[in-house]
């Protein structure tokens, strides 16, 4: 009877799990093995493991069709055998799926080795991404330098990885069909599970444009002042490389010659932390102690051990920053190439913030070990950072000696968030539309570099430094393109942190809407237990249910929403409407006069 096959399948389902759990265990093995050490004998034995482990998947995929869990009463069983039923791209046939791994995997080392030569000194072609070509970035005001590196670094970490690419995406269709959807789109849609995604991005943006295009007209004013009207256009899109991000992705970088009120004391949070000689270590160990201060779980005895936080001399590694999960409980790391400055300490959270999720769901079940939809998992330690950047919590930690709050410094602080949280949505918004439209065959490979820029130019407001062929392929240059990594997450990430810290806010009575002595820009939740159980409630549930379960337990909403980010900044938008009327800016941008199609 219907009740005893239930019973067969709720046992079933316990033993697929503990062997999906060494599964996973045996494949981060061989990924962090392989990106920690980019040698071909740990690539070889990397894809070998991935195959291996994709003819065990196929095997569990077949007998879970043996199971009419559609019919099952308890909702949480059902939801494990619909997961499981999701078999991914192990649906290759064997020879499909290595090749697909080694196209990835080839993508992915080309960029982590991908080296420039110094626009300084020619003959000096070393120079890596991390530490050589951020720090040009972060430091140089010279437009010809920062044209230099940008093209460099295009041809060589973009366009080496086209033909993989297409490869790839012909690949990874394959794999969406034989798991039922019609594209790869698709697939990374499904992931968020409301049926109309898509749209619910495209709203959000069309809230948050108006505030965009302030912003925009307000930056593209101060960089002209800068670099004269030459490097410039009063009313075009801004050139893509002066904004301090080789994506121009988050532009905290120019702040120092930008800010709103330049005579207001900066504090320059950098210069701090190598004047009090940091140590990524201590960056670390900062983290995790704010985390504990909410009465969240320090880090285990295995993660100081086996992370590796500092980019290493005597081999090449994978240096973007990832947090990895080995799913049995106890082995969790975090593996990036830390500099001691602002940025990375930013970064450090975001990563911490990913391991704090692991932990708290680390009771699940292994199919449940995920976050409410890919977007939570990245907003976890960029919420908590939102609170570490507060001149509140900088001037308790010793890193800002700068005077209390007043009007214009509230305005300077709110700038300085802005250019990083504000900015970041179109880049984000571009980065998958892209991608989509090559998923869904609208954009094809002759059209990769055009399609990449009209986006780019039309929702970012930016252009190339130089004109653009199809013989370039610049989304690759970005490391999620070159290493099959979906960004809508990041999207939504950077909309509903604001909600998150909006409510984890009012929980430690460091925000009261309408009290002015309580607002949201200066909150920090540090040592507040009310919020850190609230988050804790809400990460522990992992992705055991559908993720406005997860949002309403901490926020009470059950929708993505830009009302928490649009309240957060709502003085700045003030401030950038007035300044920009009394300069006379003009608002949005004429089309770029760069050639890329
Ligand atoms: C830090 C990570 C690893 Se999950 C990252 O890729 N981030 C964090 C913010 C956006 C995005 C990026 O760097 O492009
Ligand atoms: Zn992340």
């Amino acid at each position: 009877d219907l009740e005893a096959l239930e019973h067969e399948g709720q046992e079933y389902i316990k033993t697929l799990d503990v062997a999906t759990g060494f599964r996973r265990n045996r494949a981060s093995l061989a990924e962090w093995a392989y990106t920690s050490n980019l040698t071909k004998e740990n690539e070889e034995r990397k894809i070998h493991v991935q195959l291996e482990i994709s003819k065990e998947d196929k095997v569990a995929w077949e007998e879970t069709k043996m199971y009419k869990w559609q019919d099952f009463q308890d909702l949480s069983l059902r939801r494990m055998f619909k997961k499981y039923s999701q078999l991914g791209a192990s649906a290759l046939p064997d020879d499909k799926y290595k090749k697909f791994m080694q196209v990835i995997s080839d993508m992915e080392s080309n960029y982590a080795t991908a080296k420039i030569c110094s626009y300084k000194n020619e003959s000096k072609c070393d120079l890596s991404l991390e530490p050589d070509i951020t720090e040009i970035f972060s430091k140089s005001q010279d437009p010809e330098e920062l044209k230099h590196a940008w093209v460099q670094w295009h041809r060589a970490a973009g366009a080496p990885a086209r033909d993989n690419f297409t490869e790839y995406v012909q690949l990874d269709n394959e794999a969406a069909q034989l798991n039922d959807f019609k594209n790869v789109a698709e697939w990374w849609l499904s992931e968020y599970e409301v049926p109309d995604f898509e749209a619910q991005i495209a709203a959000l943006w069309e809230d948050v444009k108006p505030l965009y295009q302030q912003l925009h007209a307000y930056v593209r004013k101060r960089l002209r002042d800068k670099y004269g009207d030459q490097v410039v256009s009063a009313r075009g899109p801004i050139p893509a490389h002066l904004l301090g991000n080789m994506w121009a992705q988050t532009w905290s970088n120019i702040e120092s010659f930008t800010r709103p009120y330049p005579d207001k004391k900066e504090m320059d949070v950098t210069q701090a932390m190598k004047d009090q000689n940091y140590t990524a270590l201590k960056m670390f160990q900062m983290s995790d102690e704010f985390f504990r201060s909410l009465n969240l779980t320090a880090m285990p005895e295995l993660f100081w051990k086996n992370s590796i936080i500092e980019k290493p001399s005597d081999r090449d590694m994978v240096c973007h920053a990832s947090a990895w999960d080995f799913f049995d409980g106890k082995d969790f790391r975090i593996k990036q190439c830390t500099t001691v400055d602002y940025e990375y300490f930013q970064t450090t959270h975001h990563e911490m913030g990913h391991i704090q999720y692991f932990l708290q769901y680390k009771h699940q079940p292994v199919v449940f070990r995920d976050g409410a939809n890919p977007g939570f998992h990245e907003a976890v330690g960029d919420t908590i950072a939102l609170s570490v950047s507060s001149p509140k919590h900088l001037r308790r930690v010793g890193l800002s000696n700068g005077e209390a709050e007043d009007d214009q410094t509230e305005i300077n602080q709110l700038y300085k968030m802005g250019i990083d949280k504000i900015v970041f949505l179109p880049f984000a918004y571009t980065l998958d539309l892209f991608r989509y439209g090559v998923f869904r065959g609208t954009t094809a490979p002759e059209d990769y570099n055009c399609h990449y820029w009209n986006l780019r130019e039309s929702l970012q407001g930016v252009e190339p430094p130089v004109n653009r062929t199809e013989e370039d392929f610049d989304a690759a240059a970005k490391y999620h393109v070159s290493a099959d990594v979906e960004y809508a997450r990041y999207y939504v990430s950077f909309i509903i942190q604001f909600q998150f810290h909006r409510a984890l806010c009012q929980l430690a009575g460091e925000y009261v809407p309408e009290d002015f002595t309580k607002k949201l820009v200066d909150c920090d939740i540090y040592q507040s237990v009310a919020a850190g159980n609230a988050l804790s409630n809400m990460l522990k549930m992992g992705s055991s249910k559908p993720w406005p379960d997860a949002m309403e337990a901490l926020t009470g909403q059950r929708l993505m929403s830009a009302d928490g980010l649009l309240e957060y900044f709502r003085p700045l938008h003030e401030w950038l409407q007035a300044e920009n009327q009394r300069t006379g800016e003009h608002i949005g941008w004429e089309p770029s006069k760069m050639q890329y199609c």
